[in-house]
């Protein structure tokens, strides 16, 4: 399977401190790869390094076309970048001098010629973004009159109009109500032809992806004073065992059948209640 991104040795320093060491990371074309940890592990920072927003203090970052072809991801023009992966980072102010459609649209300059606007075609992909977010009829509103969710909503309809076959998107599910979370994890599924995404639920993270990556510590490695890694990656329902996820989230868990449908669900529950 031809990889679209490659991580190799990758590791992260911000505000002087190493927050991630050595990472390798193959993201395969066609996968839904989901990155789960704690809080402050690391989630965000190893996403903007793979969207090339932000550069490794060490190793390398690659992306593949589509015949598999492997180039450094910093050598590439970044609105050839911007054509090739959509990044919906994980909190955005919706500027209130903006329309709702006018944002949007943002992620349609990467394929506009330099300083054009876009034509009828253009709005028409806006209004389609925004349609599959619930929001078509706010194209023309303005930013600051959308709720939180709404907000988050049309965010995410920013980098559906970008319209890549790779999205990567930094808890896409934050603000969301329970049935937006399945529809619009659902809704970019459909329309990426690989997609990476930082979740907390974990429920939805084994239900959703094809695989899992853990962003945490090894036991024993004292996390104030060393940087995280990639500790457990794989399938979902291997991922989420009982033992890491108590080991990686310190939670007791337990993977159980739906009922009715065909798929199981974690249930989570403080660590002694297992016993
Ligand atoms: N600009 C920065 N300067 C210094 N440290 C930073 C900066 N941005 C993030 N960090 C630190 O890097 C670590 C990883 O942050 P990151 O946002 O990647 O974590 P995360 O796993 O996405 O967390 P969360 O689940 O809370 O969103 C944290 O300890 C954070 O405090």
């Amino acid at each position: 399977m031809s990889l679209v991104l490659r991580l190799s040795g990758v590791s992260a320093r911000l505000g002087g401190r190493d927050i991630l060491h050595q990472v390798d990371l193959d993201v395969p074309a066609g996968r839904r790869l989901g990155i789960i940890g704690v809080n402050g592990a690391g989630k965000s920072t190893l996403l903007r390094i793979l969207a090339g927003v932000l550069q490794p203090s060490a190793g390398e970052v690659q992306i593949g076309d589509a015949s598999g072809q492997l180039q450094n991801l910093r050598r590439l023009p970044s609105r050839e970048r911007a054509r090739r992966i959509a990044f919906v980072p994980q909190e955005e102010v919706v500027a209130a001098e903006l329309l709702v459609g006018e944002m949007v649209a943002l992620g349609r300059v990467p394929r506009t010629r330099p300083w054009s606007r876009g034509g009828s075609a253009e709005r028409e992909i806006v209004r389609a973004a925004l349609d599959a977010v619930g929001l078509a009829d706010r194209i023309d509103v303005p930013g600051d009159q959308l709720s939180g969710g709404e907000k988050r909503r049309a965010v995410l309809a920013r980098g559906l109009a970008q319209d890549c076959p790779v999205m990567l998107l930094d808890e896409p599910t934050n603000h969301l109500d329970v049935a937006w979370q399945l529809r619009l994890l659902q809704v970019f599924a459909e329309r990426a032809q690989t997609l990476v995404a930082t979740v907390h639920d974990l429920d939805l993270a084994l239900r959703f992806f094809d695989e899992l990556a853990v962003i945490g510590w090894p036991a024993g490695l004292d996390p104030s004073t060393h940087p995280a890694r990639i500790v457990a990656l794989g399938p979902p329902t291997d991922v989420l065992s009982s033992r890491h996820v108590a080991a990686h989230f310190g939670v007791g868990s337990v993977q159980v059948p739906h009922p009715q449908l065909d798929q199981s669900h974690l249930l989570i529950h403080p660590r002694e209640e297992s016993r």
